[in-house]
């Protein structure tokens, strides 16, 4: 008998795959997905047990078959390991369908352009959202400086202390790099704010437009909804553009999960009504602020915050 393939004999016991590589999904597109393993990157699809679990970008993934990454190969995904986070998006918030859209990012760079689209403060508050909930670090960065300043859009943030980055287009992206090294950071922001323009600035030959798909499925046609990762050039940090990713679920989202991201006022919840919103006369918090423990700004935020989550992300 020869070695390797096929010399194993065959078993209907379900196999455990205790011989299988440990992998980490760059990419997904029409059932096919991008996977790095052993610094190679193969192809692989999900294994008839998997059934419809869902498989996404960020996912690390246990896998067997032909790891080789030679052109035509497919490996399959046996087994898909706890997240330590999600991202969802629904179409919208009343759509009952979660879509987790990347597992087990760290970061939510929340990408807005200074002008031109103008900054919307109401989207900004809802990618907040999304981070607290999802337990990810968010992270401001603004776009287009040499358009307008970012005073008055810092302004609004300060209370929050959400740290920010400041670039411009062919400006230095060293602040930037530094905050994105060595974590798992997703790229969310609306249409023109300058994404493609900074990933292809931070991971030069990425060519966000045209890669993605090609990458998975060897074929050429463009996916504008497919996600993929990109690692940082001699950093392993890596950061995800989500193209088509403007609004996420938040109807999920309950006033005592979102407390959670604000410790300085979540104790002054324990005086407040049961099932209290947060944003009503009998609210303990406008007492626990009055007495000093928490900074007004702080609770303004808050309430904004509870607020966007819901109506959706016009405006
Ligand atoms: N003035 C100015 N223009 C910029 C800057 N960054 C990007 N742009 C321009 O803004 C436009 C949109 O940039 P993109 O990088 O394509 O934006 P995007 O967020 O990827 O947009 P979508 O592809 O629609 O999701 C392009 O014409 C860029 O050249 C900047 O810092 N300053
Ligand atoms: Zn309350």
């Amino acid at each position: 008998m020869r070695p390797g393939r096929g010399s194993r004999p065959r078993t209907r016991i379900r196999p455990k795959y205790e011989d299988a590589a440990s992998g980490f999904v760059v990419g997904v597109a029409r059932g096919r997905y991008a996977v790095r393993v052993n610094g190679r990157e193969v192809v692989a699809m999900k294994a008839r047990p998997l059934g419809r679990k869902s498989v996404v970008v960020g996912d690390r993934v246990a896998l067997v078959g032909d790891l080789s990454g030679e052109p035509g190969t497919l490996a399959r995904i046996v087994r898909v390991e706890p997240r330590a986070s999600v991202l969802r998006r629904t179409a919208d918030d009343t759509d009952p369908v979660e879509r987790v859209i990347v597992a087990n990012a760290d970061q939510l760079v929340i990408v807005t352009a200074l002008a031109d689209p103008e900054p919307r403060p109401r989207l900004i508050d809802r990618c907040l959202v999304a981070a607290y909930d999802a337990g990810l670090d968010p992270l401001l960065c603004l776009t287009k400086a040499d358009l307008a300043a970012p005073d008055q859009l810092l302004e609004i943030y300060a209370p929050l202390g959400v740290p920010y980055v400041v670039t411009y287009k062919g400006g230095p992206l060293d602040e930037l790099r530094a905050k994105l090294s060595g974590r798992f950071s997703v790229l969310v922001g609306q249409s023109g704010v300058g994404k493609s323009t900074l990933v292809n600035a931070l991971v030069p030959g990425a060519d966000r437009r045209t890669a993605e798909v090609n990458e998975v499925t060897g074929r050429g046609r463009h996916t504008s909804t497919s996600v993929v990762a990109l690692q940082l050039p001699g950093d392993d940090g890596w950061v995800i553009d989500t193209p088509g990713v403007r609004s996420f679920g938040l109807a999920h989202v309950r006033p005592e999960d979102l407390i959670k991201a604000f410790p300085d006022l979540e104790p002054g919840a324990a005086e407040c009504p049961r099932g209290c919103s947060h944003d009503e006369p009998d609210c303990a918090l406008d007492e626990w602020v009055a007495a000093g423990h928490a900074e007004p700004a702080r609770l303004e935020s808050f309430r904004r915050l509870l607020a966007s989550r819901v109506g959706g992300d016009q405006d």
